[in-house]
C-alpha cells in the first residue's frame, strides 16, 4: 500500500481512497428491514454502486478462502466477523471500481466496524441511512425471505435481533449525534418506503444555495 500517499492524502482530502476521492453512504438498519432492496433502487436512480459486507462475505465463502470457514461460523451464529476481515473486502470491491460513490449495505455493524474503517480508510460516510421497523416485521420477512440463507432460521434471527440491539445500535446513535442519520419508516410498503428515500437523495434548493 502506498501509505505515504494514502496518509497526505488523508490529511488533504479528509475523504478518500488512496489517490481516488470516495463519496460513501451508509445503509444501516436491522435484519430484514430492506436495506438490500432499497440499495437496489438507489443505483438504478441515482448512480451509486452497491456493496452489501454480508454480500461480499458470503462471496468470500464460496471462493474457498482461507477465511471462509470462520466466516460461516460466524454468520451462522449471527456474530459480526472481525473488522480486518470485512474491511479489506470492501476497500478493494471499491478501489476495483471506477466509481466515485458507494453505498455500503450493512456496515459498520459495531463500534470495532466503524472505528477500523475510518482510521484504515480515513473515509467518513455522506450520510447514514437508517431503515427504522420493528422486529414483528423483520422476522416476518427474514422466515419469507427464501435466499437459501443459512442465517434466516428463527434461532439465527433471534441471536441477530440481539447483535443488532447490542451492537448495531449504538453506531446509529453515534452517528445520530453527528447530525448524520437520515431515519426511514422501513415498515411501509416497498415502494412508499422508497419515497421517502429518493427525497432524503435529491438536492434541496437549500442545499444548492450552500454550495
Ligand atoms: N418494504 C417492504 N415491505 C415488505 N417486504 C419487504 C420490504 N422491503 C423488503 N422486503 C422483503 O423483505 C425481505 C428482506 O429484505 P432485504 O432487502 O433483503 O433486507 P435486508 O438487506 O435489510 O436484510 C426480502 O424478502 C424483501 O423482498
Ligand atoms: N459488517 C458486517 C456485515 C455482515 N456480517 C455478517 O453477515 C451476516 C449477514 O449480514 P447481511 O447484511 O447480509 O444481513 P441482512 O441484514 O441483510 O439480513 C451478519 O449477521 C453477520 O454475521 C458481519 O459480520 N459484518
Ligand atoms: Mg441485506
Amino acid at each position: 500500500m502506498g501509505t505515504i500517499i494514502d496518509a497526505a492524502d488523508k490529511v488533504a482530502n479528509g475523504n478518500s481512497l488512496t489517490e481516488k476521492k470516495v463519496k460513501v453512504v451508509f445503509v444501516l438498519g436491522g435484519p430484514g428491514s430492506g436495506k438490500g432492496t432499497q440499495c437496489a433502487n438507489i443505483v438504478e436512480h441515482f448512480g451509486y454502486t452497491h456493496l452489501s459486507a454480508g454480500d461480499l462475505l458470503r462471496a468470500e465463502i464460496k471462493s474457498g478462502s482461507e477465511n471462509g470457514t470462520m466466516i460461516q461460523n460466524m454468520i451462522k451464529e449471527g456474530k459480526i466477523v472481525p473488522s480486518e476481515v470485512t474491511i479489506k473486502l470492501l476497500q478493494r470491491a471499491m478501489q476495483e471500481n471506477s466509481n466515485d460513490k458507494f453505498l455500503i449495505d450493512g456496515f459498520p455493524r459495531n463500534e470495532e466496524n466503524r472505528a477500523a474503517f475510518e482510521s484504515v480508510t480515513g473515509i467518513g460516510p455522506e450520510f447514514v441511512l437508517f431503515f427504522d421497523c420493528s422486529e414483528e416485521e423483520m422476522e416476518r420477512r427474514l422466515l419469507s425471505r427464501n435466499q437459501g440463507r443459512e442465517d434466516d432460521n428463527i434461532d439465527t434471527i433471534r441471536k441477530r435481533f440481539k447483535v443488532f440491539l447490542e451492537s448495531s445500535l449504538p453506531v446509529i446513535e453515534y452517528y445520530s449525534l453527528n447530525g448524520k442519520v437520515r431515519k426511514i419508516d422501513a415498515a411501509k410498503p416497498v415502494g412508499e418506503v422508497f419515497e421517502a428515500v429518493k427525497a432524503v437523495f435529491t438536492p434541496t434548493e437549500s442545499d444548492d444555495k450552500a454550495v
